[in-house]
């Protein structure tokens, strides 16, 4: 079922492509979806929402955006948007984004590890894996915590390769001197498999 992760992982790619270029965060884009246990086809997924980077007003990251849409669309604020994800037996709830969910933000603002581990609240399931085609460069806060914060929390996260050099162009398309900052990050510990 790797095809089913690329395709998903690409899905977010365009969604990142969609973001305005700022050197002052990543493009990335994120979807979410709830999928029948045991579906290794996607053949039943549901798509429940997608976002991208500053698709929102502010300084907004895609998971943000994501959640924000959803809660919305459901008319609860941001911070309920727990209360109105699906609760279904025989279903979980998957995150797809190009990029690792950030553990820290330069901004303070909360991070998007802190905003998935919230849909567990209230004992709900809440989001059941995220699946990211690239680690979070070291750009802005060095070596990212995301991943070790969401398996803190009992969630489970992959790695989708293949995609490393596309996300990180999107991605970097606002920074300064972006060709060189992908190549850095492609070399740089930790984007490939082993070292996440
Ligand atoms: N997963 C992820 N999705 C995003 O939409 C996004 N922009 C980042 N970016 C991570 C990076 O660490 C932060 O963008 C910087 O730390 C600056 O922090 P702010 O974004 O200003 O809060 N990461
Ligand atoms: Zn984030």
């Amino acid at each position: 079922n790797t095809s089913l992760h690329n395709a998903y992982i690409q899905k977010c790619i365009s969604l990142a492509e969609q973001s305005p270029p700022r050197p002052t965060n990543f493009r990335v884009g994120a979807l979410l979806l709830s999928r029948k246990d045991g579906d290794s086809t996607g053949t039943d997924d549901r798509i429940l929402s997608t976002g991208y980077t500053m698709e929102l007003a502010g300084n907004t990251h895609a998971e943000q955006c994501c959640f924000s849409n959803y809660a919305s669309v459901h008319r609860v604020r941001d911070d309920e948007v727990s209360t109105v994800l699906p609760v279904e037996a025989g279903r979980k709830l998957i995150m797809y984004v190009t990029m690792e969910p950030c553990g820290k933000r330069l901004s303070g603002n909360t991070p998007c590890v802190e905003r998935i581990t919230k849909t567990r609240e209230g004992g709900r399931a809440g989001i059941h894996k995220v699946y990211f085609g690239v680690k979070e460069p070291g750009t802005f806060v060095g070596e990212s915590e995301g991943c070790k914060m969401l398996t803190a929390a009992g969630i489970e996260w992959e790695h989708v390769p293949g995609f490393e050099r596309e996300i990180l162009s999107v991605a970097f398309a606002g920074h300064e001197n972006s060709e060189d900052e992908v190549k850095a990050a492609l070399g740089e510990k930790g984007t490939n498999v082993d070292d996440i």
